[in-house]
């Protein structure tokens, strides 16, 4: 791959759904930080040439001692997760060609997930991996009452990381910025300011920590695959 590929890790949010007193990026998964994992996915592949993890203002120096790893930048983020991902475009190199923009919330991501939204992205160029959604799912009023029942067959749920070309999504984070528009993934404003963005299909193992359930969810999925290759290692 010849394109120069930075990598934006989010991870200055407060974790406040966890409600745990450590902030949710650090709490220990499977014995190594929640945030740890997806940081060494990226720094693990040759295609990737920056990666800027944006930390709290107050846990920058923490976040650089913990992930102990000099060819990370950790820069302080903002507000709200856009102004984070805002924060660490402009820390990126400016002769960017691609940007993956990652939640560092989400630890489960394979290489292989990547490197796929990468290929794909020097072809079409924004790329978003996304899965189908399984639930039915109901539009209900304020006060309970269902309203509709939504064709899913047409409704997939985000995920990370997403991959644009690197000057659009900057264009696209400038003019948000100007009129003050918020969204809550990168994909709504490449979709909103500069143009198509397609899906691939993600990876359900590839889950958000927001909740207390999802860390269990998460143990028990890295130590299914750990038992996975163990008996593949076995097998040879
Ligand atoms: N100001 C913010 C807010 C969120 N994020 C990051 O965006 C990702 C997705 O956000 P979410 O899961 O909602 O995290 P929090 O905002 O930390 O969670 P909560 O809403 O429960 O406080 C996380 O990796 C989070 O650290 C960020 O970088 N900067
Ligand atoms: C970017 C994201 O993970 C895609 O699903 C999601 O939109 C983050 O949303 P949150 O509102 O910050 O939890």
């Amino acid at each position: 791959m010849d394109e120069v590929v930075g990598v934006v890790i989010a991870a200055a949010g407060k974790g406040q759904r966890m409600k745990t007193d450590i902030n949710k990026q650090f709490l220990l998964l499977a014995g190594q930080p929640v945030l740890k994992y997806s940081v060494e996915t990226f720094s693990a592949l040759k295609e990737v040439s920056q990666v800027v993890v944006v930390a709290h203002p107050q846990e920058v120096e923490h976040c650089r001692r913990l992930l102990g790893n000099e060819r990370v930048q950790v820069v302080a983020g903002g507000k709200e997760r856009q102004d984070s991902v805002y924060l660490g475009l402009r820390t990126l190199a400016q002769d960017t060609k691609l940007v993956a923009v990652h939640d560092g919330a989400r630890p489960l991501l394979s290489s292989a997930l990547v490197l796929s939204l990468l290929h794909k992205a020097t072809e079409w160029g924004a790329v978003i991996p996304a899965v189908p959604v399984k639930d039915t799912l109901k539009e209900v009023t304020d006060d309970g009452v269902i309203v509709s029942t939504l064709d899913r067959t047409k409704i997939w749920q985000a995920q990370t990381p997403q991959v644009f070309p690197y000057r659009s999504l900057v264009y696209a984070y400038e003019q948000a910025v100007a009129e003050g528009f918020y969204a809550t993934d990168d994909a709504s404003l490449y979709e909103r300011y500069c143009g198509r963005v397609r899906v691939i299909t993600g990876d359900y193992r590839n889950i958000k920590i927001t909740t207390p359930d999802d860390l269990l969810i998460a143990e028990a999925l890295i130590r299914a695959s750990r038992s996975d290759s163990l008996k593949e290692r076995n097998r040879q």
